[in-house]
């Protein structure tokens, strides 16, 4: 098929050609004629009519009713991992346009990721290398004691797909595992890894040694953990988050740390991302910080390329959509 033949898709990224890696844009344009959003403001009146199809990577497009109107022909928006707190569902649908993510291609790695943070937490492996590779500090064994993983109690908030896989790994971690969910117990999952369902967080808060947020960013989830909830963690506790920045209150956090009401955090998400480098919490020793990296490996990224690729085809041509999102 001749490259003009292929349908038109908006193509929304940071950095880069169109900022996603070279064998992705060899295997999309096979698929689609791809229009950066650059290209496509600067040409919005030939293009408008042609584009079908947004592909999200990373990034969070204004997707508002100015852009909408713009393009009657849009039918689908696909967007990499999982969340989709940057898009307005209720807009899109009232346009006709459907929506599709990712959530089983990244679930093994950042489920993966959840259990390297909480490790590299308690176990001081930034603090560590910092002193192995400086040329002139002392080394003191005495000095390097952490918790340990093992046989502690891991909460997890939020036991969707992620927080499940992250309690299977706990699970070969002879981990007692916690978890809360907002909306559904799930006792079928909870029995398979031995999960003890906590109705309240509070619960949850007091009892773990390591607090995992997975939840998804809603409206009900936003700033889930505030002052109150840090306090109601044990002070030997550690806060870890895989979801969204936004689900924790950071000031609270920066105060909690601060004053070590807790004793640590590992975050791979915050708001905003990155943060400003004169942000209290880059100035904190008690935290360790990624930036957003969850589903970062080359196996992940390819497959979500290929589902969100799927999902644009079966949209442009009236199939069922795989991984739709719906209202
Ligand atoms: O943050 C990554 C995702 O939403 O999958």
């Amino acid at each position: 098929m001749e490259s003009q033949e292929l349908p038109y898709v908006l193509i929304d990224c940071i950095g880069g050609k169109h900022g996603v890696y070279e064998d992705h844009i060899e295997f999309l344009e096979k698929h689609f004629h791809l229009i950066s959003m650059k290209e496509y403001l600067e040409n919005k009146k030939s293009l408008s009519e042609k584009i079908r199809a947004i592909y999200i990577w990373y990034h969070k497009p204004v997707i508002n009713e100015e852009l909408l109107q713009s393009l009657p022909n849009l039918k689908i928006v696909a967007s990499s991992g999982v969340g989709i707190d940057h898009l307005d569902l209720r807009l899109l649908s009232s346009y006709g346009v459907k929506v599709a993510n990712t959530p089983f291609a990244v679930s093994t790695d950042t489920a993966d990721f959840g259990m390297a943070l909480m490790l590299a937490s308690s176990r001081r492996l930034v603090e560590g290398y910092q002193m192995a590779v400086s040329p002139d500090t002392e080394y003191f064994p005495a000095d390097w004691l952490g918790a340990e993983v093992s046989g502690a109690t891991l909460g997890i908030v939020g036991m969707g797909t992620i927080g499940y896989k992250v309690a299977q790994r706990a699970k070969a971690f002879e981990m007692k595992i916690l978890y809360h969910n907002r909306n559904q117990r799930n006792k079928e999952d909870e029995s398979a890894v031995g999960a003890v369902y906590c109705k309240k967080i509070d619960d949850l808060l007091q009892q773990s040694d390591f607090v995992l947020l997975a939840v998804t960013l809603t409206p009900q989830t936003h700033k889930l953990i505030g002052k109150k909830e840090l306090e109601l963690m044990k002070p030997t506790a550690t806060l870890i988050n895989i979801s969204r920045g936004l689900v924790v209150d950071q000031d609270a956090l920066v105060e909690a740390l601060q004053k070590k009401i807790i004793k640590a955090a590992a975050l791979d998400v915050t708001y905003p991302e990155p943060l400003p480098r004169d942000h209290p919490l880059l100035k904190l020793k008690n935290i360790i910080i990624t930036p957003h990296i969850g589903s970062a490996t080359k196996k992940t990224r390819r497959l979500m390329m290929e589902n969100m690729t799927e999902s644009i085809k079966a949209g442009l041509t009236g199939l069922p959509i795989p991984n739709e999102v719906l209202l």
